[in-house]
């Protein structure tokens, strides 16, 4: 085990041991706890050669939750595909500033999350609001159908539906939603090619390249967000740290109502909420 750790410790890994300790459960089948209080029980040679391709996948930078195949979310378990972005913890904040700022009623919610990815935001939103229904649009079919198959494996097939298509495109005009979620691209593009290795060769491209300054799919969502939202209507985005101020100023270019900015675990501004005026 210090072997494979060293190996990742030089191939620039942040944090080797949790990495080895994560690749040995998984190619092992030995829990947790049973790594901890006997981590020296001889390995079956299979195994170590599991554990050993595991580990050259490490060292060429490849995710531990790519390499896994999954990601916890919300305390919820996300299957991961090449066409999805790895969910971040820092999108957390984005479910919790929707769910403080969901319009109140009785009626069900209908929810929208545009680039929905591994389907992430939409149903842990799902998870906490029990009469709610929820579209997640994404430009990336192998996207649309992970999420498609994470709603069915969470058990919110009946409450969602996933689409692909491009932003609001294969959607017809209306206010019909009572919130709008996204966490858009929102890398500007100069900037990719400097990222760490674990993002910048395994997150899809689509779900980093936010145009020359990042801003782009902000326009687009300010754009259509009134059409969208039902009177009150809640628009919650997570943006780029440093982008608040420009995310928050597109939106009420638009006529949109700004009702917070806020931060993440790190400090770094990461969410707008705005809603639809009454
Ligand atoms: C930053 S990722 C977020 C994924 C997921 N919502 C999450 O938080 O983990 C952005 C997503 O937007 C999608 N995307 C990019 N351009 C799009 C477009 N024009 N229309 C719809 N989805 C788009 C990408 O495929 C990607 O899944």
């Amino acid at each position: 085990m210090k072997t494979a750790e060293d190996r990742l410790a030089a191939a620039g890994c942040a944090s080797p041991r949790l990495d080895v300790r994560l690749l040995a459960e998984e190619a092992l089948g030995w829990s947790r706890t049973a790594l901890l209080l006997d981590g020296d029980r001889p390995v079956p040679a299979e195994a170590q050669a599991a554990l050993a391709a595991l580990v050259d996948r490490r060292a060429a930078r490849e995710p531990v939750s790519r390499i896994l195949g999954r990601r916890e979310f919300w305390s919820l378990e996300f299957r991961l595909a090449p066409d999805t972005l790895d969910p971040r913890p820092d999108t957390e904040t984005l479910v919790e500033a929707a769910l403080r700022h969901l319009p109140d009623g009785q009626r069900p919610r209908r929810l929208l999350d545009l680039g929905t990815g591994s389907g992430c935001i939409l149903l842990a939103l799902l998870s906490e609001l029990p009469g709610a229904w929820g579209l997640g649009v994404d430009i990336a079919p192998g996207a649309a159908q992970t999420a498609a198959a994470n709603a069915k494996a969470l058990g919110f097939a009946s409450r969602s539906a996933f689409l692909v298509g491009s932003w609001t495109d294969a959607l017809g005009a209306g206010g019909r939603f009572d919130a709008m979620v996204s966490n858009p691209p929102y890398i500007p593009a100069a900037d990719i090619a400097g990222l760490e290795p674990e993002v910048r060769t395994f997150d899809p491209m689509r779900a980093l390249d936010g145009g020359a300054d990042g801003l782009d799919p902000y326009r687009h969502l300010a754009t259509v967000a009134r059409g969208l939202l039902l009177p009150g209507g809640l628009l919650a985005v997570e943006h780029g740290a440093g982008q608040g101020a420009d995310v928050a100023a597109l939106f009420a270019a638009a006529g949109l109502e700004v009702l917070e900015r806020v931060d993440d675990l790190a400090g770094h501004d990461r969410v707008v909420a705005a809603r639809r005026r009454s």
